[in-house]
């Protein structure tokens, strides 16, 4: 079952290892809250999107996983970048990314992002606003630069996944109103310092069924196929990122292959070169949070284990409510609990799990909880003064380091 969310994750001898290396020994050896991703998988996830496409122009959506580590991996496998801000433009170029494959999509990009992006000479701006052409052309101006740009545009399609994550709704705040659409591309067609190239659109994440893409790829395409009978030179359409994971023992890893099948007959008579921009889906099972038992409380009603990861360190199921499968790093076969699993933050709602039958665990024990690559460590913090996790990646029976542990002395740095 474990191998249903990454085959780099098995029991040996009844010790977790994830690509060939024992968690204990890296807990042990590196402290916990300890982030750890396989290399292997990461690998295989983008090939598995090149395979499933092999014309079009991968692009790892950085907010999924900044660690330049990560991104160069992914470069590596002949992936760009989707990026949302200047942060993860400096991030994909230490990475040595090629900014010919840096996409920037975002609804409130400042001018210093604007002048960062335009003068790193990037693919293509997703611009997002009448407004921000307006913006970005004067940049442009300023800069004596022609700008590269696709609309976003919002479907109006909804991707049936958690309301905080869909992005591709009439009442979201991303991108223009499919309905607006044309308009928006014959304002900017008079805008001398912009080129239109491409079309964008992104409806969400963590989408497990394929047919929110079928509808709006259908949607995108008819309007490809208007703005070619009108004139424009449309070079790219970006279809976004959104492929969800397996988190739940009962859901399953979608394949890219999936998604290829479900949309290639509508792209069928489009020339222009298809972007997408995975996130979760290249990195989500790349990886899991390994954190210690401190203590255990039993209410009378209720049971409590209470470990060294809080919300700080992984805020999903706060925030989400999702769920993250938690395992033991050492197996036991003792008899099971029904127990919260929660953290040392001061806030009820710091938990990694909420009555989750769990195999008994001791105080000094490990657990891993899974699916955690994406928008792990990306939306950690320092709330209550807590030092980020260390992050680590495991190849092959290799490991290194790729993040350090911060100390208090980091955290407080900058304050004077
Ligand atoms: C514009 C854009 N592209 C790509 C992604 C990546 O999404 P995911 O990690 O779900 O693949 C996101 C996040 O939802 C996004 O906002
Ligand atoms: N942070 C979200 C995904 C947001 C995607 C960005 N548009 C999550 O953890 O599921």
């Amino acid at each position: 079952m474990l191998k249903d969310y990454n085959k780099y994750l098995e029991y040996r001898n009844g010790e977790l290892y994830l690509d060939g290396v024992s968690l204990k020994a890296l807990a042990e050896e590196f402290g916990t809250p300890l982030y750890v991703y396989s290399a292997s998988y990461i690998r295989d996830r983008v090939r598995a999107y090149r395979k499933a496409f092999p014309t079009a122009l991968i692009c790892y959506a950085v907010k999924a996983n900044f660690n330049p580590q990560i991104i160069k991996l992914v470069k590596e496998e002949g992936a760009g970048a989707d990026i949302v801000s200047g942060g993860e433009l400096y991030a994909s170029l230490q990475a040595g990314v090629d900014p010919k494959k840096i996409v920037y999509a975002g609804v409130g990009k400042t001018p210093k992002e604007i002048e960062y992006a335009i003068s790193s000479d990037i693919l293509m701006f997703n611009v997002e606003s009448r407004m921000e052409l307006e913006v970005l052309d004067q940049i442009a101006e300023r800069m004596g630069k022609k700008v590269r740009i696709a609309i976003r545009v919002n479907p109006d399609v909804d991707p049936k996944t958690h309301p905080y994550i869909s992005t591709g709704m009439k009442k979201s705040k991303f991108g223009v109103d499919i309905k607006q659409a044309k308009e928006e591309y014959e304002y900017a067609r008079n805008l001398k310092n912009l080129e239109v190239v491409g079309i964008h659109c992104h409806i969400g994440s963590q989408i497990l069924d394929v047919s929110p893409y079928i509808e709006a790829v259908e949607k995108i395409v008819e309007l490809y196929h208007y703005l070619i009978k009108s004139g424009f030179d449309i070079r790219y359409l970006d279809i976004g990122g959104g492929l969800g994971i397996k988190y739940k023992p009962e859901q399953s890893n979608p394949e890219p292959s999936d998604l290829a099948e479900a949309i290639s007959p509508i792209l069928k008579d489009v020339k222009a070169k298809l972007i997408l921009e995975p996130g979760r889906s290249i990195v989500g099972n790349s990886g899991v949070l390994i954190t210690r038992v401190e203590f255990l409380k039993d209410k009378g009603h209720k049971h409590f284990v209470i470990v060294d990861a809080g919300m700080n360190d992984l805020i999903r199921p706060a925030i989400y409510d999702a769920y993250h499968h938690i395992v033991p790093v050492e197996k036991r076969d003792g008899r099971y609990i029904k127990t919260d699993v929660v953290g040392p933050i001061c806030e009820t709602g710091d938990f990694l799990a909420l009555d989750r039958e769990l195999p008994e665990v001791g105080r000094g024990d490990y657990l891993a909880v899974l699916s955690t690559g994406a928008y792990g460590f990306a939306m950690s913090s320092h709330y209550n003064v807590r030092p980020r996790a260390c992050e680590l990646l495991v190849d092959e029976g290799k490991y290194r380091v790729i993040r350090k542990r911060e100390d208090y002395t980091y955290i407080l740095s900058l304050n004077s």
